[in-house]
């Protein structure tokens, strides 16, 4: 496989959708129909927490909501767990500082898949890029309830002390995150907004991942 193209990764950051099937009382699979619908750009399967899927029915759900990005040529990520990605031909995987070295991820998963690393300060950003990162995870850029082990909020100064220190690639910020407070994290330097609750809890799931699109859209105009 070829490496990808940055400018690619890049594009795929500005509306980043992370979820599980803890993060919605719906199908998954038809909140992320929606979503997609709705204008999101890339999808991360995070089945973690409380009352998340083991097994079996951990793997049937991630397929079906791999075939669901693959019908509409949306990136599929998986979050933590190599050998699931592996297993089901995901487009890359993310992973946090506590988890599988970077390095060891990007040698098992090839450069033909996307790599994405956390990472809460220019050390580490420098060591994720250093390791083969495609792209950072920069965050909470806000309280958030959807990680019961977030890092202290950082803010979108937190994007912006990266960019300062001159880490160019792809960046996108998490926690917290409303089409509200989408700009702020944008003008900061990131290239788009990650999100879990706003969108997989919303009413109207179409309807908010299409606000995060405009609201990304117009910092880009
Ligand atoms: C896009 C993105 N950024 C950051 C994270 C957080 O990863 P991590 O710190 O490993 O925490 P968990 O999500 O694994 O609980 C992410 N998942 N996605
Ligand atoms: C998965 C995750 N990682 C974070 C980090 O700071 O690295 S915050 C977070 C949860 C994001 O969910 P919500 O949009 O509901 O706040
Ligand atoms: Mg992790």
């Amino acid at each position: 496989m070829r490496p990808l193209d940055a400018e690619a990764v890049r594009r795929a950051m500005q509306v980043y959708l992370v979820m599980g099937s803890v993060n919605t009382a719906r199908d998954p699979v038809e909140v992320l129909r929606q979503a997609i619908a709705g204008g999101i750009t890339l999808f991360q399967f995070r089945e973690k927490g409380t009352g998340a899927l083991v097994g079996e029915a951990r793997i049937t759900l991630a397929m079906r909501l791999r075939e669901v990005c693959s019908q509409h040529e949306i990136p599929f990520i998986v979050n933590d767990d190599v050998e699931l990605a592996v297993a089901v031909e995901a487009d890359g995987m993310h992973v946090g500082q506590d988890d599988t070295d970077a390095a060891l991820v990007r040698a098992r998963i090839g450069v033909g898949r996307m790599l994405g690393v956390s990472a809460h300060s220019a050390l580490e950003a420098r060591r994720a890029v250093q390791a083969g990162a495609d792209y950072l995870g920069v965050g909470p850029m806000y309280p958030t309830q959807s990680k019961a082990d977030a890092h202290a909020v950082l803010g979108p100064a937190g994007v912006a002390e990266l960019r300062a220190a001159g880490i160019a690639v792809p960046v996108v910020g998490i926690g917290g995150i409303t089409p509200d407070t989408t700009a702020a994290v944008m003008a900061a330097g990131a290239d788009g907004v990650a999100v879990i609750s706003a969108i997989a809890g919303a009413a109207d799931v179409r309807a908010a991942a299409a606000q995060f699109a405009a609201a990304v859209r117009g910092m880009q105009a």
